[in-house]
């Protein structure tokens, strides 16, 4: 492995046991994120892309999945076989997450300083007031003009944008090397979104920090991320850098999921949906899940094509059997 890379999953397949069958969830799902560098994954509801994210640190209830085949490698530390007290020491400490809703990350019964104190504290061997002084910096690094006054205010007395930078501020507080955010901006307003977007961006560049970040929006991926894998029915489809794979998609899936966008749309004509719908999880197809709804799809197509191993992970890999030339890909 790449003495950058901080996150790596291999070959990962996990199911859910149903009352009347088996939910395969992932499907030999592998990425890397290396230090400091911003990988998305982008795809529909129900995609896998917040499966993902909660395996890298374990926060799906144990008991509720199988994990068929795969491993995961967050840190040196093997995370499906780790002791629940390594996965512990991880969480909060070298790995922060962030989630959609700041509101039930944050203690609505505690101020936000006090909060932010508790975790500092946790994880560095400071005095209060040092605590307080971090903090306080954090805030005003997340453009926090009176930091002091947020400290002192609890959670419901800010607005969604400025919970979600408190939250952002709480989860850099423990100089983490990776951060799992999961759809962070979501609940947002675009304006605000965007503010969020690339204050997170700047913080995580000034200090080197890798992030996975979990969105179903293309848009916020060419804003955000350095790279993208593309997931569809549990499995990835494309990958490559953010550039490469917006401007020059390869998989009829991510050409579909572009087509669909209002920013690429001519005023007054009717945005392009793909036919059809997500398949069902526990009655995948045999071959390429995206077969029913593919214009290009063949006898071909009934073997699954995989995402080719390629020597650098930042190669532009498609998991089709009919990819798309440069030409048509902007056609
Ligand atoms: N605990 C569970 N038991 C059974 N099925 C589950 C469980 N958690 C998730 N799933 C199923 O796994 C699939 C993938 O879910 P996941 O939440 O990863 O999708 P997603 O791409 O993040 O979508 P969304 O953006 O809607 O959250 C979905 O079909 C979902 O219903």
């Amino acid at each position: 492995m790449d003495s950058r890379t901080v996150l790596s999953i291999k070959d990962l397949s996990i199911e859910f046991p149903l009352y009347e069958g088996t939910l395969k969830a992932l499907n030999g799902v592998s990425l890397t994120v290396k230090q400091g560098e911003i990988v998305g994954i982008v795809g529909e509801s129900g995609s896998g892309k917040s499966i993902t994210a909660m395996m890298t640190m374990r926060l799906l209830g144990e008991g509720s999945y199988r994990v068929r085949t795969g491993s995961i490698d967050m840190l040196g530390v093997d995370i499906l076989k780790a002791s629940e007290k390594e996965i512990c020491e991880l969480r909060g400490g070298d790995v922060a997450m962030i989630f959609q809703e700041p509101m039930t990350a944050l203690n609505p019964t505690r101020k936000v300083g006090k909060q932010m104190v508790d975790v500092i504290r946790r994880h560095q061997r400071v005095s209060k007031g040092q605590a307080e002084e971090i903090a306080a910096g954090l805030l005003s690094d997340m453009h926090f003009a009176d930091p002091e006054d947020i400290l002192a205010r609890y959670p419901f007395e800010l607005s969604g944008g400025m919970r979600q930078r408190v939250l952002i501020a709480l989860a850099f507080s423990c100089n983490p090397k990776v951060i799992i955010a999961d759809e962070p901006t979501t609940a947002l307003d675009v304006t605000v979104q965007k503010q969020v977007l690339m204050l997170l961006k700047k913080m995580a560049a000034e200090r080197k920090t890798a992030i996975l970040f979990i969105t179903h929006d293309m848009a916020v991926v060419s804003q955000f991320c350095d790279r993208v894998y593309v997931m569809y029915a549990g499995s990835l489809i494309e990958s490559g850098s953010t550039r490469k794979v917006l401007h020059s998609p390869r998989h009829p899936y991510t050409r579909g999921l572009l087509a669909a966008l209002p920013e690429t749309a001519a005023p007054g004509t009717q945005l392009k949906s793909i036919p059809g719908s997500v398949p069902d999880l526990s009655k995948l197809p045999v071959g390429c899940a995206f077969q029913s709804r593919c214009s290009q799809s063949s006898e071909k197509c009934h073997q699954k094509p995989a995402l080719a191993e390629a020597p650098q992970t930042d190669a532009h890999l498609c998991a089709c059997w009919h990819p798309l030339t440069d030409l048509e890909a902007v056609a």
